[in-house]
């Protein structure tokens, strides 16, 4: 399929989405399972494909993992491949190798492990080739550029001799996700001590214990549904199988979208949204929900509420620039998001509304799961095109099936 065109059916919007779970709470829970000989029941794994990868690669015995776009996947086995002694040749797609891994593998490298760059330094193909303890007890690693280095190591920690002290340099960026590490970790049966004020985080060395263990949906899929509530005129749709206490920190879509016109009711069996009234303009920091901020950044422009972003850098180093490709897209409807403040604060400013006799905007997606799904709610309010749309299957591979209970999809 090259492109979908996606439409309003110009009635109100009522759904049921029983989502996938989080890609991310997933490739913890098999890093962790791993780790005891595979020894425990994990429930609700996501059907990303970056956990049908994790769950692939963790399973063969060839001597390449190709983890394709999956992150998570690369950081996570590099660490267990590398601190287990495996020899392994660790690759991905072509924006994989232009993805930084250089912090992760330096401190390896200073624990002990064996690994070698295939291509550039700092960035993979690389090769793990073995193990031998260092002793090192404490380690420094900046926590501003991926948190998934950080727990990466820390899933490892207690495997070592004697644990690991990680000291956390600069300032911290996706904390949520080092917390849901922590606490998948002990809910395996190993207690990591986090002192948030100094940014270091304790691992004792032990052994993770075999667990039944159940995955929740996915927040950062949710924040989809919550952009097409607030740009409907009439919507009701109730999300299933989210908690009210999560682990993950892209729950914030909760208090966001209140600002952009949705309530969100929890009802036991996940969470209600409907409309409210919006504010009139809307400030977000997104350090530790990154992934909300495409979705954020449509919603506002189409919606046409003005918008400060901050912590958004990371954003450059994802499946793509996502900083750039937000700015050509938003640019195609007259929106924009402007870099005010170098590095740091970016507005959004609105789109126009569309000529009624204007050709469909079609949205390119960069081999970015995000820009597809953060612009189809667009389709709540005016026709859309979506290029490459199989993009999605980066973490819901559901996601076109669920949108037609919504919008009308038609493969071009
Ligand atoms: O640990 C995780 O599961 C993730 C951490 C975040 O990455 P960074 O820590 O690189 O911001 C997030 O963007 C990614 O989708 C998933
Ligand atoms: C950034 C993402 O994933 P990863 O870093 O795991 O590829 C994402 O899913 O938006």
């Amino acid at each position: 399929m090259n492109a979908v065109s996606v439409t309003p059916t110009g009635q109100p919007i009522r759904a049921t989405i029983a989502l996938t779970s989080s890609k991310s709470e997933s490739n913890r829970a098999l890093i962790l399972d791993a780790l005891t000989g595979f020894r425990c029941h994990l429930h609700n794994l996501s059907s990303a494909r970056d956990t049908q990868t994790m769950i692939r690669l963790l399973r063969t015995d060839d001597a390449t993992a190709d983890v394709l776009d999956a992150g998570t996947t690369m950081r996570f086995l590099t660490a267990y491949f590398a601190l287990t002694g495996q020899t392994k040749t660790m690759t991905g797609t072509p924006r994989m190798c232009e993805r930084p891994i250089g912090l992760l593998v330096e401190a390896l490298r200073a624990l002990g492990a064996d690994i070698a760059y295939l291509g550039k330094d700092g960035y993979p193909p690389l090769q793990t080739r073995g193990f031998q303890s260092t002793g090192l007890q404490e380690l420094s690693i900046r926590g501003d550029v991926s948190s998934q280095y950080i727990s990466a190591l820390a899933m490892l920690a207690p495997y070592l001799p004697t644990g690991l002290t990680l000291n956390l340099t600069g300032t911290l960026g996706s904390v949520p996700y080092i917390t849901m590490t922590l606490q998948q970790m002990a809910a395996f049966g190993v207690r990591p001590e986090a002192d948030w004020g100094a940014q270091r985080i304790h691992i004792p060395a032990g052994t993770y214990q075999p667990t039944d263990y159940t995955i929740e949906s996915d927040w950062s899929g949710a924040s989809y549904w919550f952009s097409v509530v607030a740009l409907a005129d009439e919507a009701d749709i109730e999300l299933l199988g989210l908690k009210d206490e999560s682990l993950q920190g892209d729950s914030a879509i909760v208090g966001i979208m209140d600002q952009l016109g949705v309530q969100a009711t929890y009802t036991g069996k996940g969470y209600r949204l409907t409309k409210k009234a919006a504010a009139g303009q809307l400030t977000v920091d997104f350090t530790n929900c990154p992934d909300l901020a495409q979705t954020v950044a449509v919603c506002a422009a189409i919606k046409g509420i003005p918008a400060t972003f901050t912590g958004i850098e990371s954003l450059k180093i994802k499946e793509t620039d996502r900083v750039l490709a937000l700015q050509t897209e938003l640019r195609k409807f007259g929106a924009d998001l402007v870099e005010v403040e170098p590095n740091h604060r970016y507005e959004v400013r609105a789109a126009n509304a569309p000529q009624p006799d204007a050709a469909p905007v079609r949205i390119d997606t960069y081999d970015d799961h995000r820009m597809a799904m953060a612009f189809a709610p667009i389709a709540a309010r005016y026709p859309v095109i979506i290029e490459e749309p199989g993009v999605v299957a980066k973490s819901y591979p559901s996601f076109w099936e669920d949108f037609s209970t919504v919008a009308g999809v038609t493969a071009l």
